[in-house]
């Protein structure tokens, strides 16, 4: 039986504008366990990197954390961080039980920064001897297949896909055991791309982190490496399933015209042909009611305009939110 690494019951997490309020995580709940990788997918805006800063509780005004909880193992014991102020989570756990790569992290790094200076920072911001740190990062640097001279060269000096690993190999100096993953592919070219991911995989299968969360809106990409998957539509899980049950028969309709909209090899999806969501997706300051997909989904029924659906195991292993699989309803 596989341990919890980090849970997120019933998560709401808002926007708070002065006159508007963004509702981009509302009511989300899922559970990673040691030793796998959960993709999370869905369209732009439907609040994957908003879900990313509150598992990460990177929770900076205008978003406000509003309800719900986030639980993490760390050292062997199940910590409530949603309880803390993130100065307190920075301090604790950034870095050494969960870290993150952020959207577009190659191209944030300042490039008047030395590589080793982020090495450096990091050692004096957890109090650690910087000679050991960045003997630890020549060798990371070697393990993603970075020359380790390339952490006295300024990021501009190196390509995208070089910089991506070195962002990847610094984030993972402290051997967390959760990586975030948020696009870190969608920069990359073809071939960097497979080497980043072969990156990846390899720092879970030597230990380096325990579990990934790889948020993304490729779909052909997080196929190729998640256990799990959490498709997410306008601030909510509609589905969260096993990889291969998504591939080979999703059951809420977002998922379905979502897989059947991108090209995957496996002759599963070929077979159903490709379709294209009708609609746009909503406005996150004013959901619609009842289910949020209903304006767009090819099979709506009256109770999805008026009742949200709770996100239940349907089959053993898969829960989806959706009437169509609901007792109460069929
Ligand atoms: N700082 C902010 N202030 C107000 N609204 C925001 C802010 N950041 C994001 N939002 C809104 O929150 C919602 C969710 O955004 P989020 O970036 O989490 O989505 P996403 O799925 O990661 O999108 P993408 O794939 O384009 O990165 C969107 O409606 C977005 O416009």
């Amino acid at each position: 039986m596989k341990e919890v690494l980090l849970a997120v019951e019933n998560v709401r997490a808002y926007y708070e504008l002065e006159k508007i309020c963004v509702k981009a995580v509302d009511g989300v709940s899922f559970e990673i366990f040691e030793d796998e990788v959960v993709g999370v997918v869905g369209e732009s805006g439907c609040g994957k990197t908003t879900l990313s800063n509150v598992v990460f509780m990177n929770i900076v005004k205008p978003l406000k954390f509003v309800d719900g909880r986030v639980v993490l193992k760390a050292n062997g014991k199940y910590e409530e961080i949603s309880s803390m102020n993130r100065e307190e989570v920075r301090k604790r756990f950034w870095g050494k039980e969960i870290t993150i790569i952020p959207q577009s992290a190659m191209n944030a790094l300042m490039p008047t920064i030395k590589m080793e200076s982020y090495v450096k920072h990091l050692a004096q911001s957890h109090e650690i001897d910087v000679e050991e740190l960045l003997d630890k990062a020549k060798k990371r640097f070697e393990e993603v297949g970075l020359k380790p001279m390339w952490l006295k060269r300024y990021p501009f000096e190196l390509s995208g896909g070089m910089r991506q690993r070195a962002v990847i190999a610094i984030a993972t100096i402290l051997n967390p055991s959760l990586l975030i993953a948020d696009e870190p592919t969608s920069a990359l070219d073809v071939v960097n791309q497979k080497v980043f991911l072969k990156v990846l995989m390899q720092m879970k299968k030597q230990g380096i982190v325990k579990s990934i969360m790889f948020i993304t809106h490729d779909i052909a990409t997080v196929r190729q490496i998640a256990d799990r998957m959490i498709i997410m539509y306008a601030g909510k899980i509609v589905e969260f399933s096993k990889m291969e049950d998504i591939l080979k028969k999703p059951l809420h309709p977002y998922a379905q015209v979502l897989f059947n909209s991108v090209l995957t090899p496996e002759p599963e999806v070929k077979k159903r042909g490709i379709t294209v969501i009708p609609g746009a997706p909503p406005n996150l300051i004013n959901p619609p009611s009842g289910c949020r997909f209903h304006p767009r989904c090819p099979k709506v029924m009256e109770i999805c305009k008026a009742d949200e659906p709770p996100l239940r195991e349907v089959e053993p292993g898969r829960k989806v939110a959706c009437w169509l699989y609901m007792e109460e309803v069929v």
